[in-house]
């Protein structure tokens, strides 16, 4: 694996980095097996990761979220990529979210892998990253949460129009 000329590349649509191989042009959102923190942090576009890189860092008063949103029948929009109609009531979901808020613990690896899995928001395929936004962009709830949290930070179950989230703020 780590001889496949991999590198990292923002993806201007999502806003978020992926892992591109120039040996067999081969695109990953998630870390290819078997490459090491150290080996990552030596590759062209490793800035992306960490948002040193002017690239990916947000403008200032921006934020980096990722959520997972699980939807219910008082939802704005109560249908997702998982789920054509959603009819569960909205103590279910919250009962839903609380489960996967034990079973993250403090880990953004298992939040992530649980977003993608388990989120009703299309956020899912990018393990529920958002990207950068400011103010005035996500609902109120939402963002006062996630500008009320540290970076690393986890909030609790939050309600929005659109459901119920977990949010975690990553910068
Ligand atoms: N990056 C932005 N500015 N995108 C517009 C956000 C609009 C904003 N959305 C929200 O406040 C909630 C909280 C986070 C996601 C979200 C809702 C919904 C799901 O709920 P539903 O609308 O079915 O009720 N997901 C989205 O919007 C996603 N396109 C966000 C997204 C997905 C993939 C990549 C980046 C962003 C609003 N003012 O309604």
């Amino acid at each position: 694996q780590a001889d496949q000329g991999w590198e990292i590349r923002m993806s201007n649509s999502r806003g978020v980095p992926y892992f591109y191989s120039t040996q067999n042009n081969q695109s990953s959102w998630d870390r290819p097996a078997g490459l090491t923190d150290e080996h990552i942090k030596s590759l062209p576009g490793a800035e992306y990761l960490t948002g040193s890189g002017g690239g990916s860092g947000g403008a200032p008063g921006q934020v980096r979220a990722s959520h997972l949103l699980v939807k219910h029948s008082g939802s704005r929009r109560p249908s997702s990529w998982r789920e054509a109609n959603i009819t569960r009531s909205k103590d279910e979901a919250v009962e839903i979210l609380r489960g996967y808020q034990a079973e993250i613990g403090g880990s953004a690896d298992k939040f992530a892998e649980l977003a993608s899995k388990n989120s009703d928001c299309n956020s899912a395929r990018n393990g529920g990253d958002l990207g950068w936004f400011g103010r005035g962009q996500m609902q109120k709830p939402f963002e006062d949460s996630t500008f009320a949290l540290p970076v690393g930070g986890m909030s609790d179950v939050i309600s929005t129009d659109s459901g119920v989230h977990l949010i975690l703020r990553t910068g």
